[in-house]
């Protein structure tokens, strides 16, 4: 059964398929029958080269979706009596539906405001010593988004002055990285100048907005944290009896490289879309375009007649607004499309 395909999805880089590079090691890897949960020789080579290409011998988990990784990786953080700083725009706090709370035990989620969908040293400060009493959930776990719901980033710099006051109360730093394939090719920084070198204690890497079909990498390099953390993901039911079915697609992403040229392309289509919303009359950026994702206000009227022409976006994310988020395959032709919607839907 072949169906003509909907070209006008930008609502979220979740909507793209599957990319040339990770379909390759798929059907690889479906060759051969191999070892079940884990044990098969495709997540051992993924996870080596997941720390060759970190350079840091860290430990390497894979589960099914985002939410599972953060919530996973949180819980491995910080006990149910903790609490987790993180922005008020953060995923972990706005889309995981208690996700964090729940497989934490209770931990509380403290939300911190700051413009652009960022963390600030200050905004965390002030969350810790807000109070000391035992009535307060202990601050243990500052989490941030590389890059943000907003689709902006923290620099390197910013992310050292963040350690420096994770470091100043004993935080521990937990890294959102759906869209970390995004920070490292609009940074031009490698992994490690995001992660471990500025005190990244784990990572959750998404390959699903990267050009899987699922699948996510945890990486602790704060090993410790690491403790019987595969138990944690079977008892979740995020322990994939075929585990190589997500480990080859992800070797597949960092063999071939394609884990930052996909990003790269999604980031440079964002730009072109960016560039050429801004030449609309009456249009503006909501937030500055640095990876993947553009928000802009349309006015209701807009956005209810480009849904009509089939174009796909969502408006609750963030602080409102519309979101349309470019992947590996999104054209220029698809973005030339849209821009010219949204200049006669405009003009009505
Ligand atoms: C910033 C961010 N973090 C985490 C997630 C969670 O991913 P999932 O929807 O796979 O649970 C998403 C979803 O796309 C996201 O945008
Ligand atoms: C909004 C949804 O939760 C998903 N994280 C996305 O960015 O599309």
């Amino acid at each position: 059964m072949t169906s003509e395909c909907s070209p006008r999805f930008l609502a979220s880089d979740n909507t793209s398929g599957i990319c040339p590079e990770a379909m390759e090691y798929l059907l690889e890897a479906n060759r051969c029958d191999d070892l079940a949960y884990g044990n098969d020789l495709w997540t051992a080579r993924a996870a080596d080269r997941f720390r060759e290409m970190f350079d840091y011998d860290c430990d390497v988990f894979f589960v099914f979706n985002g939410t599972a990784a953060n919530s996973l990786a949180l819980s491995a953080m910080g006990r149910s009596y903790h609490s987790v700083i993180c922005h008020e725009l953060a995923h972990i706090e706005t889309d995981e539906c208690g996700g964090p709370e729940f497989f934490s035990n209770g931990a509380k989620l403290l939300t911190s405001p700051g413009a652009n969908g960022k963390l600030t040293p200050e905004g965390i400060e002030a969350l810790v010593t807000k109070r000391s009493d035992i009535h307060y959930p202990k601050p243990k776990v500052v989490s941030l988004t590389q890059a943000t719901e907003v689709g902006t980033l923290y620099s390197r710099e910013e992310l050292m002055a963040i350690r420096a006051i994770a470091d100043k109360h004993d935080l521990r730093l937990h890294m959102d990285g759906a869209r970390f394939a995004n920070a490292c090719a609009s940074l031009n920084a490698s992994p490690a100048e995001l992660t471990w070198q500025v005190g990244v204690d784990a990572l959750c890497f998404s390959g699903t907005k990267n050009g899987l079909a699922f699948g996510e990498a945890i990486l602790f390099f704060n090993r410790e944290l690491a403790e019987d953390f595969s138990y944690r993901c079977k008892q979740a039911g995020q322990l994939a009896s075929k585990m190589r079915f997500v480990s080859a697609p992800w070797l597949g992403l960092l063999e071939s490289g394609a884990w930052l040229t996909n990003a790269q392309h999604a980031n440079e289509m964002a730009r072109y879309l960016s560039e050429g919303l801004q030449a609309l009359p009456g249009v503006s950026l909501m937030f500055p375009t640095q990876a993947n994702s553009v928000f802009v206000e349309l006015p209701p009227h807009a956005i209810e007649a480009l849904k009509a022409k089939g174009w796909t976006f969502y408006t609750f994310i963030g602080a409102g607004g519309a979101r349309f988020v470019c992947a590996w395959n999104t054209t220029v032709e698809l973005l030339d499309g849209l821009l010219a919607d949204i200049r006669e839907v405009l003009e009505r």
